[in-house]
């Protein structure tokens, strides 16, 4: 096993901003986003470029969804490295999340993760979105990176309960996404769609959220 010295703290975000993020909890981010950074790239969990910036465009940016979280059970879709389902379940130990990822490495890096951090909020399923068999469905689902809004939609509504809420983070090319959406949101009766900015109140790089709920 290899030891490396700790990501430099200039790495990390401004103490107030890991503090409105992580409260208490910071001292788990923090060895969560150290492990990504030593094993990430040779695990295939990120690229080399992604070093230097996992604060601010990975962590961050996951962390900022905390705030739309309700207590309730919440799926990440294709959570990957843990992002944003980890991040979130450091941040929100009062919600419950179910990981589902398809890929052998990434699921066995999620459930070390979960048990190295003890978050006994957190369940890994091995899975495409759409196979996946929960019970019961989930209030929520977040997702971040994985496809446009016109092929995500349709994975992950069908996994939804009634009255259940979608919260994907998303980039700048969400307003073009939603346009090109606009049929699959009808077929899946999506209502009160809107995007959501987060953020603008800390010295972040705000992010985008693309929020709908699911009738
Ligand atoms: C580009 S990565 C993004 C990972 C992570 N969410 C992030 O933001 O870094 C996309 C992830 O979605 C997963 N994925 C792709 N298709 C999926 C599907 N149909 N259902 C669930 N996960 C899927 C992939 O295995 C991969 O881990």
């Amino acid at each position: 096993m290899t030891s490396a010295a700790p990501l430099p703290e200039s790495l990390e975000p401004e103490p107030s901003v890991a503090t409105a993020l992580f409260g208490d909890r910071i001292d788990l981010a923090r060895a969560f986003t150290n492990d990504l950074a030593r094993r990430g790239e040779e695990l295939g969990l990120i690229g080399p470029l992604e070093l230097p910036r996992l604060w601010t465009r990975h962590v961050v940016n996951s962390a900022l969804l905390a705030a739309l979280l309700r207590p309730g059970r919440v799926g990440d879709i294709g959570s990957g490295a843990g992002l944003p389902g980890l991040v979130l379940a450091i941040a929100r130990p009062d919600v419950d999340f179910v990981l589902i990822e398809p890929m052998e490495r990434r699921v066995a890096w999620l459930n070390e993760q979960k048990s190295l951090l003890s978050l006994d909020n957190v369940e890994v399923v091995r899975a495409r979105a759409e196979e996946a068999q929960l019970s019961p469905w989930l209030d929520q689902a977040t997702a971040r990176a994985v496809t446009a809004l016109s092929k995500l939609i349709p994975l992950v509504a069908p996994l939804m309960k009634s009255g259940g809420e979608l919260v994907f983070l998303k980039g700048a090319s969400v307003e073009a996404e939603l346009a090109a959406a606009t049929k699959v949101i009808r077929k899946h009766r999506l209502t009160d769609v809107e995007i959501v900015m987060l953020g603008e109140d800390l010295d972040t790089e705000p992010t985008r959220v693309f929020r709908a709920t699911v009738d």
